[in-house]
């Protein structure tokens, strides 16, 4: 296998919007091997800090490299095939008729322009693997609508995937979802992750509870600035995650899974 390459390198990365600093001198370095979560408060700047690892947004200052691009130099058109992306927001603008199929699908057209015979076989190969992948075998003929919250969400990640990406950034995959569909998403993001094939990992999350088992490390953010970097041991403490949420805070570990309450 290739070693790792470095997949995401920012320093001193600044964002500042009206006059509000949202990102403050952030220095942070992802490889491709790693698989991170991203916690902090509401308003902390992690999806600030996800647009522009998705480069669909350029640091107020500082450098920000994106699969060894920088940012401000690099045709982000050129860029962003190669990232998978996959947030509420984007999911909102999904047609609620489309088809599974199709929404798999058009990620790959979107990216290669095509719609040729030629490689239309290859992509839904590609397509009905990815979808077996995210549990959703049987369901490329139904609308995207009708689908439940957690349904959704896995056809989110499976569209973001489609393209083969070096980076999936992940904004708040488990949002709004019941435990059973929670658990089942945080599973099978685990899987993923356990692949030596599959492309680093960012997830953006608001509990511990949703780190799946074989993510390898965590930033804790918070008012724009770095608290915790680090592999998950040094990085996800009770000590840390107190620093961040402004309270006592308990952290517990089970078989590679998480939870933290308020002492
Ligand atoms: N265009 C903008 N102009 C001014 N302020 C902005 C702009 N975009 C974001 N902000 C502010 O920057 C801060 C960080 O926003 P961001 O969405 O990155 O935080 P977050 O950590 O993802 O929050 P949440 O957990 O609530 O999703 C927020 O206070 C937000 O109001």
């Amino acid at each position: 296998m290739a070693s790792a390459s470095t997949v995401l390198q920012f320093r001193d990365v600044s964002v500042v919007r009206d006059g509000n600093t949202i990102l403050d001198a952030v220095t942070w370095s992802v490889a491709s091997d790693e698989r991170w979560v991203v916690l902090g408060p509401n308003g902390a700047g992690k999806t600030t800090l996800l647009q522009i690892a998705a480069a669909a947004m350029h640091p107020t200052s500082g450098k920000a490299e994106v699969l060894q691009e920088a940012l401000g130099k690099v045709d982000v058109f050129e860029l962003r095939p190669m990232i998978g992306f996959a947030s509420t927001a984007m999911a909102r603008r999904i047609p609620r008729d489309e088809t599974v199929l199709d929404v798999i699908l058009t990620a790959a057209y979107s990216v290669t322009g095509r719609w040729n015979e030629e490689y239309e076989g290859i992509d839904l190969r590609r397509a009905e693997r990815v979808l077996k992948e995210w549990g959703l075998d049987g369901f490329s003929g139904r609308r995207f609508g009708s689908l439940s919250d957690g349904e959704q969400k896995r056809v989110q990640i499976a569209r973001s995937v489609m393209t083969d990406p070096e980076l999936l950034l992940l904004d708040e995959p488990a949002a709004s979802l019941d435990l059973g569909a929670r658990e089942e998403l945080v599973g099978l993001l685990g899987g993923y992750a356990a692949s030596p094939s599959s492309p680093a990992i960012v997830m953006v999350t608001h509990h511990v509870e949703e780190i799946p088992v074989g993510f390898t490390h965590a930033l804790l953010v918070k008012q724009g600035g770095i608290v915790a970097a680090g592999p998950l041991a040094e990085a996800l403490t009770a000590e840390n995650l107190s620093s961040t949420f402004d309270m006592t805070i308990e952290l517990s570990e089970r078989d590679g899974r998480f939870a933290a309450r308020a002492v």
